[in-house]
């Protein structure tokens, strides 16, 4: 016991993120391990959403669509595109995941004519799959389902378009982008990226990958706050030809002509529908701002460090009674996702002590670790409180 609180103390001390905690308005009492789902609050959040409702809106009103916040989805993507190894025009924040999803999907099956399969990732969050089915339904595609270690078994020349997930919701599993991204291109077949659980935990690099299209919240490691607008990667080289099916204003190339016709913008803004949630955006556009100079090797190295001290004091404390799901080696996000027949019923138990984590049907509880504000005794102190609920479990 002393040696793992020891250990702690040491890690925390030597942590060269640790300085970035004060830049979340965090409740010191309680172990936040849920930024998985949705990231804790930067600071500056509120003194910016405040200025914008009492400036931006109070006053400049109307002129400020045009000052500033109508290109918002693009300059806050700006900020994001770094973070997903994109150069610059490629990424925009608009709409949810979800949508983006459907964007992207029935972009890439127009880019990929005279194929009639759409594969998605059969273990995928929910909404990517409700997706993929309707997207099926509308084009007369046929959904085939399938674990991503089997992607090679149905990949194709009736493959138009694969959807992926870099890190698996339930049980943290990174995947391997660059392997899977050149078996689908060997296919003849489009790939989509679904970046919810890996954006902001480890660097990715879309642009070097050669990745067709990406999506990805931004309200989870990304810390834009709950419903905050995702984003979504169009690559230069197919953005001429990516036609998304939501031609909205908001794609236009010239949005405030309002003529009849639909002329997309030359750019990724084509990938926008409506009208900008501006609240929202503006938020994660301050949200995004504690990023300024971290280095996302070093977020990385302290994640699976993290993770892995986590899993180190779980079967140390608790190791008997549940299984740890994540893999121990680096093909893992910052979430650790552990087994136990009653794990319904023991979230609440430690969120009652103050450590939250989430469940995940049917047995599974997720511990997600944001390298911006957990620290070492924090995950101690997870580990110990799981290992108190369960030694008086019956
Ligand atoms: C992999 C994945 N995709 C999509 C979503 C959510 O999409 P949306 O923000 O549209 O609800 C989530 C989480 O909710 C997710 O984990
Ligand atoms: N988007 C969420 C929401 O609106 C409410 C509660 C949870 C969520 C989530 O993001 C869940 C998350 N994608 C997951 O990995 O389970």
């Amino acid at each position: 016991m002393t040696d793992l609180s020891e250990r702690a103390a040491e890690l925390d001390a030597r942590d060269p993120l640790a300085y970035l905690r004060a830049e979340f308005d965090l409740d010191p009492g309680v172990v936040y391990l849920d930024g998985n789902s949705l990231g804790a609050p930067p600071r500056r959040v509120a003194a910016r959403v405040g200025e914008v409702i009492h400036q931006e809106w109070g006053r400049r009103l109307i002129r400020s669509w045009q000052e500033t916040w109508w290109t918002a989805p693009e300059r806050v993507g700006e900020k994001i595109a770094p973070l997903v190894g994109a150069g610059p025009g490629q990424v925009v924040v608009a709409d949810s995941t979800s949508v983006n999803i459907f964007k992207a999907l029935v972009a890439a099956i127009r880019l990929t004519p005279g194929r009639d399969e759409i594969v998605v990732d059969a273990a995928t969050f929910p909404t990517d799959g409700y997706i993929a089915e309707s997207v099926a339904e509308m084009t007369g595609k046929v959904l085939r389902p399938v674990m991503p270690d089997d992607l090679g078994d149905v990949l194709g020349d009736r493959t138009a378009v694969v959807l992926l997930n870099q890190v698996d919701f339930k049980t943290g599993r990174l995947y391997d982008m660059a392997a899977a991204t050149e078996r689908v291109h060997e296919a003849g077949a489009r790939v989509v990226w679904d970046l919810c659980h890996s954006a902001g935990v480890l660097p990715i690099e879309l642009d070097a990958l050669g990745v067709d299209l990406a999506v990805g919240c931004t309200y989870k490691f990304l810390n834009g706050g709950p419903g905050a607008p995702a984003f979504i990667y169009v690559p230069r080289r197919l953005q001429e030809s990516f036609r998304q099916p939501l031609s909205g204003w908001g794609g236009h190339r010239d949005p405030f002509a309002m003529t009849p016709d639909y002329v997309p913008d030359p750019g990724v803004a084509r990938a926008r529908a409506g009208t900008p949630d501006i609240l929202s955006l503006l938020a994660l556009e301050a949200a995004l701002e504690v990023w300024d100079g971290v280095d996302l090797a070093g977020v990385r190295a302290k994640g699976l460090a993290l993770t892995g001290f986590f899993i180190e004091c779980v079967d140390e404390l608790a190791g008997d009674t549940v299984e740890v799901i994540t893999p121990r080696d680096q093909r893992r996000g910052h979430q650790v996702s552990l087994r136990h027949p009653d794990a319904r019923a023991l979230v609440p138990e430690m969120t009652a002590r103050e450590v939250i984590g989430d469940f995940r049907d049917p047995d599974v509880l997720r511990f997600g670790f944001a390298p911006l504000y957990n620290g070492y005794a924090e995950a101690l102190r997870a580990a110990r409180t799981l290992a108190d609920v369960l030694a008086t479990w019956s």
